[in-house]
């Protein structure tokens, strides 16, 4: 039985990665973020608009002690859900967690590209983007750092390189 789990900060490529590799390793792709939102017919910034952030971690705690007891599965996280509750030690009894790492001008640039809308980063300019995403992230590493794989993605910063991220990531977790 397999169980992949990516965590990691927004803007990494957990959604991207993880879809890949289930689609290369013919395993089901679970996004904990879209799993959400078709269980609660709502989108994430419906969900913190309506239950603040507060709302939002109960509810992605629930979601992920279902999505996490599926079998022969890849399962991308949020960036907040390794450092909220005991997810982080969860999801280690679980599966396999790799942490997909970039540097924060690597995350900077994959958030201005993306159209997903997330709440934490809304209506921030470039500079602010950048000053948030360096404090948030050092606050995060520790819960980021209990996974048993690390992936630094920096370095394959272009969709060609996706590719190579997602044999990396075979590699590492000898699959
Ligand atoms: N290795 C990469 N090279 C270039 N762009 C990437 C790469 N990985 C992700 N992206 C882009 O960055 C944005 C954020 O990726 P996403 O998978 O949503 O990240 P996460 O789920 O970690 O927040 C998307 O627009 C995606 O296409
Ligand atoms: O880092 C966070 O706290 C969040 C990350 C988002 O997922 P991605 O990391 O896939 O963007 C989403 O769960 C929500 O907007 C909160
Ligand atoms: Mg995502």
């Amino acid at each position: 039985m397999k169980r992949i789990i990516i965590i990691g900060y927004m803007g990494a490529g957990k959604t991207t990665v993880g879809k890949a590799l289930a689609k290369e390793l013919g395993l089901q792709f679970y996004d904990l973020d879209w799993y959400i939102e078709s269980r609660r017919h709502k989108t994430v910034p419906q969900i913190f608009a309506e239950t603040g952030e507060e709302g939002f971690r109960k509810i992605e705690h629930d979601m992920l002690h279902e999505v996490a007891e599926f079998e022969d599965v890849v399962i991308s996280c949020g960036g907040g859900t390794p450092c909220f509750f005991d997810n982080i030690d969860y999801m280690n009894g679980q599966g396999q967690v790799v942490y997909l790492k970039a540097e924060p001008e690597v995350l900077c640039k994959h958030l201005k590209m993306g159209k997903t809308e997330r709440p934490l980063l809304k209506g921030k300019s470039s500079d602010e983007l950048l000053t948030f995403i360096n404090e948030q992230l050092s606050r995060r590493t520790p819960f980021y750092e209990k996974a048993r794989y690390q992936l630094d993605v920096s370095l394959m910063d272009n969709y060609e390189k996706i590719k190579i991220s997602v044999s990396k990531l075979r590699e590492l977790v000898g699959i």
